[in-house]
């Protein structure tokens, strides 16, 4: 089986152009087939606040009223996407930008009112991805490169988180490729101390997990990440590794890079 990297960058590195920009240099030089997925919450929250839209989030996800849904639309598939895309051509990626409604790629549900309404937010079931199209773009050279949008094929737009897209993402190609999924974000990885780099943890599997979430020492935006993740691992992805944006360049070397999750 061929391999696949898909590696998920998150809004923090996608805000400082410095920190970006290595890291898209170290995305072109990863050999093979590639998928970047971005995300981009916190441009978003800034543009919309200079708009006088206050951002709204709960359990880490944007509520998406249509004004917010019209913000984000232009942020990640306009702004954000379109720069990330220009920049990989530049370094010699052949980087293709997409949101889920282009090529039919990813289809969501728009999340049901229970105690909260989300508004246009998108929840990705089994059957959102059609793996076999995706990997038509693959074979023909481009790398695609998704935002965190996604519809529902009756022409609505909806937004959905990218940790969630890049897992769901994965788990549809893994019957096709040997998949590597990795999160980079600002920090070393999963730490034992949010605060200090040097409190790595290299491997957790899910009965540490359940203890580092009862202990507190993971919470906030790393929960929902850690939960697409296991996901991912349980079903079929061969390895799912989370950390810094500024090491990617050491994914190869076994040690170099992250935290891994075990079964
Ligand atoms: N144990 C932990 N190790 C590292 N980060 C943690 C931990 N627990 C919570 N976090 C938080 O999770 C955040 C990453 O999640 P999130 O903000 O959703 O990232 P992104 O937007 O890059 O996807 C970190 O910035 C950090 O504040
Ligand atoms: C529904 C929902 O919450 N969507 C996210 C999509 C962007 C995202 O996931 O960005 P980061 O990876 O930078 O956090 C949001 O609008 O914030």
């Amino acid at each position: 089986m061929q391999a696949l990297h898909i590696i998920k960058i998150g809004g923090n590195v996608i805000d400082n152009s410095e920190n970006l920009h290595r890291f898209l240099k170290d995305f072109t030089a990863l050999e093979g087939a590639k998928i970047l997925v971005h995300g981009g919450g916190k441009v978003a929250t800034q543009i919309g606040e200079s708009m006088g839209i206050e951002a709204q989030m709960v359990d880490g996800r944007r509520i998406t009223d249509i004004d917010t849904l019209r913000i984000v639309t232009m942020v990640y598939a306009g702004l954000i996407n379109k720069n990330i895309v220009a920049q990989l051509q530049c370094y010699g990626t052949n980087a293709i930008g997409l949101t889920g409604a282009d090529g039919d790629f990813i289809r969501a549900k728009k999340r049901p009112v229970k105690t909260i309404d989300y508004g246009f937010v998108g929840d990705i079931n089994d059957d959102s991805i059609n793996p076999a199209n995706i990997s038509k773009l693959i074979d023909a050279g481009f790398s695609p490169v998704f935002c965190a949008l996604t519809h529902d094929g009756e022409g609505q737009m909806l937004n959905t988180n990218a940790d969630t897209i890049a897992s769901a993402l994965a788990l549809a190609l893994s019957g096709l490729y040997e998949t590597t999924l990795v999160y980079c974000f600002e920090k070393k990885g999963v730490l034992m101390d949010v605060d200090d780099d040097d409190s790595l943890i290299r491997e957790i599997n899910p009965e540490r997990y359940e203890q580092l979430k009862a202990e507190k020492i993971i919470h906030s935006g790393m929960l929902p990440k850690l939960d697409n993740a296991f996901t991912a691992i349980s079903c079929g992805v061969k390895a799912v590794i989370i950390g810094h944006s500024d090491d990617l360049g050491n994914l190869k070397n076994e040690q170099g890079f992250g935290t891994r999750l075990s079964k």
